[in-house]
């Protein structure tokens, strides 16, 4: 049975504070790395989060903070990642302590930028963190959503299915039911997918497109994450499963998402830069369109949803040529 220790999240944003919320209600104490001081005291002042997630309130003495990424890694023996995957190497330039022995959950829905891999494989190249040691948290779940306690399903995934199982019993509670599965990089391919999808999903919405174009839309992108995953991991796997279908669903829907709206702005005419301006979050699609596409060139998977979110936001295409086009290979 595996022994997860002492539990830190990496990260200061709201899935972070949502993440700790029920770690913490399960193991009674956390360690908790963030990048400012000046957030970290805060937090320590007013018993929550001073910037996302204002509403859930912590016991301050059940927490360990630390704006030292060294101290938390050397300390900790199991390290949840839940920063945004721009900022993961910034915050990783400063690790110098070994983390190959420890346990890495990544819980980030977003690819390396630069990297062109999930987070599971870049702890595994990078640091040298073996397959079995790492594990990852998918499943349609908005932070503001958990934050309020609405009932929530995560699915745990790691290569070896026992050690998904134990961490998972971290994540239930009341208000999140826990599922496992092997297939990791799936999985994080998946929440890189629908993320672009959604941007695509708001683009159009925002373009006048109504309800009945978007159910087609997306049962198109489940097909497309399909093939994609189908190529790039080939192994056994229900698609309509929550933690693929779901998560789609949920942010291709969903007022709380933010690359929907990031693309809703885009659809209604604001420029890239103004859009990425008025975002308050950080809408990981937009630098997943351009790794997912770098990666399909070596895979040539029929992806025609991706290329174009790629043309809009990466070749200054208008929408109204781009989607138009789009429509006609959709069915
Ligand atoms: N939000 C959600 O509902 C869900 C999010 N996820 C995933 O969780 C991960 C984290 O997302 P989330 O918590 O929502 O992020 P948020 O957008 O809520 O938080 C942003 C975080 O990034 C930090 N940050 C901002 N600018 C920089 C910078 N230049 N360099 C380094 N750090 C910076 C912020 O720190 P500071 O406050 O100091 O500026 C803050 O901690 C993502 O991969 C996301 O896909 C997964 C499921 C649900
Ligand atoms: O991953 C998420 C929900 O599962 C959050 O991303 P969005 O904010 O774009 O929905």
């Amino acid at each position: 049975m595996p022994d997860f220790g002492r539990v830190a999240i990496i990260g200061g944003g709201s899935w972070a504070t949502a993440i700790a919320k029920v770690v913490v209600e399960h193991t009674g104490h956390i360690g908790w790395y963030m990048r400012r001081d000046d957030r970290i005291s805060d937090f320590r002042r007013l018993g929550h989060n001073p910037a996302y997630l204002t509403g859930v309130h912590f016991d301050i003495d059940d927490i360990e903070f630390t704006s030292d990424i060294n101290e938390i890694a050397t300390e900790y023996d199991t390290l949840v990642f839940v920063t945004p995957s721009p900022y993961l190497k910034d915050h990783l330039k400063k690790l110098t302590a070994d983390i190959s022995h420890k346990f890495i959950v990544t819980a980030i829905k977003g690819i390396v930028p630069g990297e062109d891999v999930v987070c599971s494989d870049y702890f595994h190249q990078r640091y040298g963190v073996p397959y079995r040691q790492l594990l990852c948290i998918g499943g349609p779940s908005h932070a503001e959503e958990v934050a309020l306690e609405r009932l929530t399903y995560l699915t745990v995934a790691g290569s070896d299915e026992k050690m998904a199982r134990e961490f998972s019993r971290v994540l239930a509670c009341d208000y999140v039911k826990t599922e496992t599965s092997t297939d990791v990089t799936g999985i994080e391919y998946a929440a890189v997918l629908k993320n672009v999808y959604a941007i695509c999903a708001g683009i159009c919405n925002g373009m006048g497109y109504g309800d009945n174009f978007q159910a087609v839309f997306l049962t198109n992108a489940i097909r497309e994450m399909d093939r994609f995953l189908t190529a790039v991991n080939p192994v056994h796997r229900n698609i309509c499963d929550s933690v693929y279908l779901g998560d789609l669903l949920v942010t291709g829907y969903s007022n709380f998402s933010r690359n929907r709206t990031f693309g809703m702005m885009i659809g209604k005419g604001y420029s890239i830069k103004s859009a990425q301006a008025e975002m308050k979050m950080v809408a990981e699609g937009y630098y997943g369109t351009k790794c997912m596409e770098e990666i399909n060139r070596q895979l040539h998977v029929s992806m025609p949803i991706l290329d174009a979110v790629y043309d809009i936001l990466y070749k200054d295409l208008r929408p109204r040529d781009v989607i138009p086009a789009l429509t006609e290979k959709l069915s």
